[in-house]
């Protein structure tokens, strides 16, 4: 093999046919009248995630969170939105400030937010600083959780290497106990984030490729919004 078949997609590799054969985006997808937008990201977004619940989006809370590593180079994973503040752009999320993107958000408090919902070919792309809420709002937000959900966040240790699965239960089987005594614990760590957006793009995919795109950016000091095609 060459190195121009490596890479060429349609090469010799078993991923490569896969991917080749797999159709992209070849359906009906819906329209976007970007001209009939709100004036708005978050409410844009609001209707946007409205309509991909409806159209039975699996997990359409999921949104890609990209961070700035400690090693200057690129994170990302995949993080639960939690909220909207429609009015003033802050997308909503959870996260341990002791974990490896905790670190990096205190370290360079930016971020980049990114989700596609594949039932209707739609992106939505983030960029801004991000902010922690007052302690007392992660603990109302982690005591809101669900018995399961508070026991993983009581167990902390996030990313770092696993030794043992038996590691891992006894140190569940810790949390249980101490959830089961105090109600109302909350790991030091829990932390509720907020990215205020500063620049939101819409993605509306066509088969056809005639993508409509249409970003919002924060007016100078931040009094309103600025809309904009982009080409696809
Ligand atoms: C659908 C989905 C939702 C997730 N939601 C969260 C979340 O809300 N908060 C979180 O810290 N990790 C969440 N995770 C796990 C993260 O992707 C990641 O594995 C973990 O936070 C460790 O990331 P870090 O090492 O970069 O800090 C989720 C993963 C998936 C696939």
């Amino acid at each position: 093999m060459t190195e121009s078949e490596w890479w060429w997609p349609a090469g010799p590799g078993e991923v490569g046919r896969l991917l080749v054969r797999t159709p992209l985006m070849a359906r009906e997808l819906p329209a976007f009248d970007a001209a009939a937008a709100p004036d708005g990201p978050g409410e844009l977004f609001a209707a946007w995630l409205a309509a991909a619940v409806a159209a039975g989006v699996l997990d359409p809370h999921a949104m890609t969170l990209a961070t700035v590593g400690l090693d200057g180079v690129p994170d990302a994973r995949v993080v639960a939105l939690r909220n909207v503040d429609e009015a003033g752009g802050g997308w909503v999320f959870a996260a341990s400030a002791d974990s490896p993107k905790g670190r990096q958000l205190a370290n360079r408090a930016v971020a980049a937010m990114t989700c596609y919902w594949p039932a209707q070919g739609r992106q939505v792309r983030l960029r801004g600083r991000v902010e922690a809420a007052p302690a007392e709002v992660a603990a109302a937000e982690f005591r809101k959780r669900s018995p399961r959900s508070r026991v993983a966040g009581l167990v902390a240790r996030q990313s770092e290497p696993l030794e043992s699965t038996a590691g891992y239960e006894a140190a569940a089987a810790e949390a249980e106990r101490r959830l089961a005594a105090e109600p109302d614990a909350v790991p030091p760590g829990h932390t509720v984030y907020a990215l205020w957006a500063d620049e939101v793009e819409f993605w509306q995919g066509d088969a056809g490729r005639r993508h409509v795109r249409l970003r919002y950016r924060r007016a100078a000091g931040g009094a309103g919004w600025r809309r904009e095609l982009l080409w696809p």
